[in-house]
């Protein structure tokens, strides 16, 4: 069964901001990210799926049940970590969790204990009192508890540590592993590439590419800045044999993008010759996807 389904969603709120004519289909058990830049739109699309925004066009549904019109009947089934969450500041932790607990009728705290475990969170604390990364934690508690069989979680690792990010990483390997379908938004591509079956890329409101994890699994380049001491050694690593995407001759600096398979080339290309500064460069979003979308596939618009 299709878990969430979201057919030509626009909601429109001027000036091309909002989301437009958005499809997207998660299917039972499947671990998919939501990507984009800043007001890209994810929060949007999110808010369409809780309910809390009407669509003037298009329709969602999760497990059948539109999201516009059943909210409640959707409820039952969803946990839902909000991008930014607005808790009642003079409550402890530990009574919020529990007060979220009575609201869905949850008895058995067993998860939201191994949950507090997992995150080494002390939630008798005020939320007045906490730290960005605790109150994260306590959104997850919530989200989690009831072990519910979808999960939309929008931007989740706000303010954890990376510590804590792994954690978050290893939960999500666990509920994926337990059949849960869970939509996660993101804007760092590397949050998701691990632990996502297929990404969706989101930009000024539109789906410009939809991705399966056998895809971008495979893309595996890395782009480095060298800089070299001597003017010789700067002008020989052009005639090595590597895809040279920028040289600047006044910094003697060179960009150089490798495949996985040939770091130890360019090792052995760079231990011949005088270095002043090696800088693995991240991709950026975009890249990746242009990258992937070079040649292969001209879905991209
Ligand atoms: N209620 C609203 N009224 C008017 N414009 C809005 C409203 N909500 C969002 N927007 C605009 O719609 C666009 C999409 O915002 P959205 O919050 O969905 O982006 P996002 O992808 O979640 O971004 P971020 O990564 O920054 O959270 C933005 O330009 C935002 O300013």
């Amino acid at each position: 069964m299709t878990a969430i389904n979201i057919q030509h969603l626009t909601k429109d709120y001027g000036n091309n901001k909002g989301i437009f004519d958005i499809s997207l289909k998660i299917e039972e058990g499947e671990v998919f990210g939501f990507l984009g830049p800043n007001g890209a739109g994810k929060t949007t699309t999110i808010r369409n799926l809780l309910g809390f925004t009407k669509p003037q066009s298009g329709k969602a549904t999760i497990l059948n049940f539109d999201c516009w019109k059943q909210p409640k009947e959707i409820q039952k089934h969803l946990g839902y970590l909000p991008a930014e969450i607005a808790f009642p500041e003079n409550m402890t932790g530990t009574q919020l969790i529990k007060h979220a607990a009575k609201m869905r009728g949850l008895q058995d705290m067993a998860k939201a204990k191994q949950l507090i475990e997992m995150f080494d969170l002390d939630p008798s604390a005020l939320i007045k009192r906490m730290s960005k990364g605790m109150k994260q934690k306590v959104g997850i508690v919530c989200a989690f508890m009831h072990d519910p069989q979808i999960l939309i979680l929008d931007e989740p690792t706000t303010g954890l540590d990376p510590l804590m990010q792994s954690k978050f990483v290893e939960l999500i390997h666990q509920e994926k592993h337990k059949g849960k379908s869970i939509l996660m938004s993101s804007h760092l591509f590397e949050e998701i590439e691990g632990t996502c079956d297929s990404i969706a890329m989101i930009k000024q409101g539109k789906i410009i590419s939809v991705m399966q994890s056998q895809d971008f699994k495979h893309f595996d380049k890395y782009t480095f800045t060298i800089t070299f001491q001597k003017l010789p050694d700067f002008e020989s690593m052009q005639t090595e044999n590597f895809v040279m995407k920028k040289i600047t001759k006044d910094t003697l600096q060179v960009v150089v993008e490798v495949d996985d398979f040939k770091i130890n080339e360019l090792i052995r290309a760079l231990a011949k010759r005088d270095v002043t500064s090696i800088r693995e460069m991240k991709y950026s979003l975009e890249d990746y996807f242009m990258n992937f979308y070079k040649g292969e596939k001209h879905d991209y618009v």
